[in-house]
This record gives structure tokens, sequence and C-alpha cells, in this order.
């Protein structure tokens, strides 16, 4: 039978704990809502008592979000009156508002941090526990650093707090120091003994991932009867960050015969949360992270292409519909083959014969050794230069239609920032300038009036990809056109040659899918 598993999301507190990623209330907000369409359980929306700013940002999360049944809104408080009524008073206008507290059982935070007895701190958790059950029916107690605990202290801590009313056990491995199986032989015996003492009392793991294990052990606790998972979006959270719900749930949605249990995740959403999280926290998402990287259904040598061209399922093992992407991605490199490209120049209607595909492809592999990534618009060039290499007359001049960079200076000051841009299209010289609020927005309004393609920017992005001064700027970016959005991006030791790369690969793709003849054959 599948057991239903608990979501309890904590980008808003454990997530937000990362460096920079502070959000201010009209983000939190934002995010809540989105991980309502998610369809997560419970939403940590913050620690009230740490300021004024998230104390209203969770009690908005509460009024906006936590307006239905179907969903119960939290924060974090210490075993403290004061914490524990910030929590009270910002969730209290939710449908189902719950206190989440914490307090540490390890010998190292109870002696060295807190300095106190054993049967102190038991009693500090306890007495919380019974004071926040006078505010809500919801409590949940979370035993931090339990991975490092005293199993028998760790049991009658639970035990105890099970007797004040908490209605929720939430064991964290707060270091990222447990392993699978010691993790799971834990969470069974809590979990036998939880049941013996009162079976609604539901038990959560909360996995840190400092030894990369957060997810590992995530899902050998649902494994071993855990009924909540706490996660993150992009697993971000403290230090190296918590286990990510993106990866929990599709574990449990890929591997369902191993761990017999489901989520109310809506796993569509996932791509939409993730990219939401990330720009609003200004934390890129690692390009290879599992699910929600740039990479995670993007297939870039040969073998791998032709594998997939023959049979999706000989290098995938989730659709990337099923998280919310439109389809895998097949990057041209140096590395891919030749079904790959050929199956793009088909995807073009760039019909060739054997001879004339072989002496493309070729140029194709010059092209890719100098470019990384070969784009589509490259490749009807690719496909033009070959014709007239050979004198043989093209029904279309492909490279009229696009656009390459020749030269470029951009200006950046507080009084005027500006940017003149000489672009080729085709034999065409085309030179223009234009200003700005800033150097980018100088740069790409230059562009935008010279190719007359009005896009809207929805997300600039530059990092940089090796250390030191001669470090390459990596820019990302994603533009709106005509109701449908397009991904570009560009590398180049001059970030501002590297930002209007990326533009013109946007617009390339958009002269590509927009206004390419429809049967461009040669
Ligand atoms: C594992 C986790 O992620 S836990 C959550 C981490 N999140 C946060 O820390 C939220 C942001 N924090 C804050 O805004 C502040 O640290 C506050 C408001 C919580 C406390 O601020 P301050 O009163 O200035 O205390 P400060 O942070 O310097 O020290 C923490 C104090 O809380 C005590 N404390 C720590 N954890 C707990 C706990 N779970 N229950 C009770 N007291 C606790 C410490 O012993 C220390 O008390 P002391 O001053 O008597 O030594
Ligand atoms: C508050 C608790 C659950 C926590 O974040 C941790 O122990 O890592
Ligand atoms: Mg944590």
């Amino acid at each position: 039978m599948t057991r239903k598993i608990w979501v309890f999301d904590t980008t808003l507190r454990d997530g937000e704990q990362v460096p920079g990623a502070k959000l201010n209330l009209y983000e939190k907000v934002e995010v809540a809502k989105q991980l309502k369409k998610l369809q997560v359980d419970i939403i940590e929306a913050g620690f009230p008592a740490s300021s004024t700013g998230d104390f209203n940002a969770v009690m908005e999360v509460a009024k906006q979000v936590g307006n239905t049944s179907d969903i119960m809104i939290t924060a974090l408080a210490r075993a403290v009156k004061q914490d524990i009524d910030a929590v009270y008073n910002s969730v209290k206008y939710a449908n189902n508002p719950m206190i989440h507290i914490v307090l540490g059982t390890s010998d190292i935070h109870v002696e060295k941090k807190f300095n106190k007895s054993k049967d102190q701190i038991l009693q500090i958790g306890v007495d919380a526990v019974k004071y926040a059950k006078t505010l809500t029916n919801e409590v949940q107690y979370s035993t931090e650093d339990a991975s490092r605990s005293d199993f028998e202290y760790l049991w009658s801590t639970i035990e105890a707090v099970m007797k004040a009313g908490a209605t929720m056990i939430n064991v964290p491995d707060t270091v990222g120091y447990a392993e699978p199986q010691e993790f799971g032989e834990m969470i069974y015996k809590l979990n036998d003994r939880m049941k013996n003492l009162n079976d609604k009392v539901l038990l959560s793991v909360h996995c840190h991932n400092d030894l990369g294990m957060a997810t590992a052990n995530t899902l050998a606790a649902v494994k071993n009867g855990a009924d909540k998972v706490e996660c993150t979006i992009n697993g971000i959270g403290e230090r190296a960050g918590n286990a990510a719900l993106e990866e929990v749930v599709m574990a449990m949605i890929t591997r369902d015969k191993v761990y017999g249990a489901q989520t109310n995740i809506n796993a569509k959403e996932i791509m939409n949360t993730s990219r939401l999280v990330s720009s609003f926290m200004g934390l890129d998402v690692q390009v290879n992270k599992a699910i929600t990287g740039d990479n995670a259904f993007a297939h870039s040598s040969g073998i791998h292409q032709d594998g997939l061209l023959k049979s999706r399922d000989a290098y995938e093992i989730i659709s990337p519909t099923a998280v919310g992407l439109d389809d895998m991605e097949l990057v041209l490199t140096a590395r891919s083959g030749r079904h790959a490209v050929k199956n793009a120049l088909e995807k073009l209607n760039l019909d060739l014969t054997a001879e004339q595909f072989e002496g493309v492809f070729e140029n194709f592999l010059t092209l890719a050794d100098a470019k990384k990534e070969v784009y589509n618009h490259d490749l009807y060039v690719l496909v033009e230069d070959y014709f007239k290499k050979h004198n043989m007359a093209t029904e279309t001049t492909y490279s009229d239609y696009f656009y390459e960079i020749e030269d470029l200076q951009v200006i950046s000051n507080s009084i005027f920032p500006s940017a003149s841009v000489k672009l080729r299209k085709g034999e065409a010289i085309i030179k223009h300038s234009a200003s700005g609020s800033g150097p980018i927005a100088a740069l790409y309004t230059a562009i935008t009036e010279m190719t007359e393609i009005e896009t809207k920017l929805v997300e600039y992005n530059i990092s940089s990809v090796s250390r030191g001064k001669e470090a390459l700027g990596k820019v990302k970016i994603q533009v709106a056109y005509e109701g449908e959005t397009y991904l570009a991006k560009a590398t180049h030791t001059d970030i501002m040659m590297a930002s209007a790369m990326a533009y013109i690969n946007a617009i390339n793709t958009i002269i590509v899918e927009k206004m390419m003849p429809e049967t461009a054959t040669v």
C-alpha cells in the first residue's frame, strides 16, 4: 500500500538562512503562493522573533496563503516564551497554524551551548510545548542535533514532549553528520516507540547536506517509517543546504516500488518553483543539480544523443515534462555525433544529401571546437556556407536573417550610461547608440532598436566561470517574446561582450523559431 508522506517546506526559513538570500515581505508571499501551487502540506515561513520584517512577512504569508484548509503555516521558535508568542501572533491568521519549537538534545548542545543538565533542557522543552499548546493545537518539536544525540536521552525527550502535547516530532540531522543506514535504523526505532505511545503523532526528518547525503538520509528515513520530510527548493539552506524537495519527491515517484510512499506534490510545478526561488534569492542553481539544474535534462555527447533519438529510456529516467519542462535538450557540441546534428538539421527543414551532410558535419565540428555550443542559427549559416563554397544556389540567404556582433562600447556612469553597437546582418553593417538606466539597459536597448525585435528581459544572470582576474564571465538570460520565453547564454572575458552575445543568441533563436521561412529548402 502507498503511504502518504507529508512535505514540510522550509525554503522560507532554513533556505533563507543562506547568506545573501534574505527575502522581503513581497518576495516571501510570492514564493509561498508558488509553494502552495506546488502543493506542499506545510510552509515554514520564517523566524518571526528575529526581526519585525520577518514577523510581518510570516503574518502576511499566514493571511494570504494560509487562508485555505489544504495548507498549514508554521514558523520557528526557540524554547523561549517570547519566540513562541512571536510565532503564534504571526501564524494565527492562517486557517491551520502551527508552532514549531526547536531545542538541542545532543551532549554538545546541552552541555556546551546551554551549559545545563539534560534534565533541565528536557524540562525547558516540555514547558515550551505546554505553553505553545495553550495557543494552538498543532505543535512541532524538533530535537536539534538528534543524529549526534544519545539515543535514550533523545527518546526520553520525544516521549516527554509527546506527552506534553506535541503533534509532530521532527528529528534533524542538523550538521549533516548522519549516514543513510544508521539514520534509517534510528528512525525505525523511534517510529516503533512513537507509534506505541501515540500513533497520531507524525514522525518527521530534517536532513542537511554537509556530506552530500541529505536526500539519501531523508529517503532512508521514509523507508524506515518517517511520515514527513522537511525539504527546501533547490536544496538551499544553512551551510551546504538541506534535502532538496525536488530530489526527494522525484525519487519517490521514479522508484515507487522501492519507497512505496508518495507525496501530494504537483511535480509539474517543480521547475517554476525552482526558478522563482533562484531568482528572488539570487542563488544560481548549480548546472548539474539533480532535477532542477540546467543540465539535468540536457544531453550533449553523441553516443547519448543517438541513444535518446532511438529510444528515450536509453538515457532518461524521468520525463522532463513531469517536472514542468517542455522537453529534453540536445545540446550541439564538439562531442555531438552525426545522428544529433542530422536530427537538428531535419527539424529546421534543412534536407541534405549524404555527401552534403558530411561536408556540413565536418564544418560543424570545426565550429563546435571553437564555440562550445552550436545553435540552430549557426546550422543555417553552416549550410549556406557549404552551398556557397560548392557554387550551389540556395533558395534563401540564411545569413541575411541573423545578427552577429562586430564591436561594441559601453559607457557606465551615473549620469548617462550609454552603449554603441556595431552588428552584422548578412552583408549589412548596422551601427547604433542608445542610453539606458544602466549599462546593460543601454546595451540591450541599442540592440532592440537595431533588430526591431521587442523582447522583455525576464532574467539576467552573470557569474564567473573561473576565479581570478582572467575569469570568464558567463551571462545567462531569459527573454519573453510573444508569450514565449527564450533562454540564452554566452561566455566571454569581457562581461559586456558576454551580455551582448547572450542577447544576440536569444534574438537569433527567436528569428529561427518565428521568422524563418517555413520550408527553408536548399
Ligand atoms: C538549526 C537551526 O537552523 S536553528 C534556527 C536558526 N535561526 C536563527 O538563528 C534565526 C535568526 N536568529 C536571530 O534573529 C537571533 O539569533 C535570535 C533573535 C533568535 C536571538 O538573538 P539574541 O537574543 O541576540 O541571541 P543570540 O542569537 O546572540 O544567541 C542565542 C541565544 O539563544 C539561546 N538559544 C539557542 N537556541 C535555543 C533554543 N533552541 N531554545 C532556547 N534558547 C536557545 C542561546 O543559548 C543564546 O542564549 P544566551 O544569550 O543565554 O547565551
Ligand atoms: C530548526 C531545526 C529543524 C533545524 O533547522 C536543524 O536542526 O537543522
Ligand atoms: Mg536546518
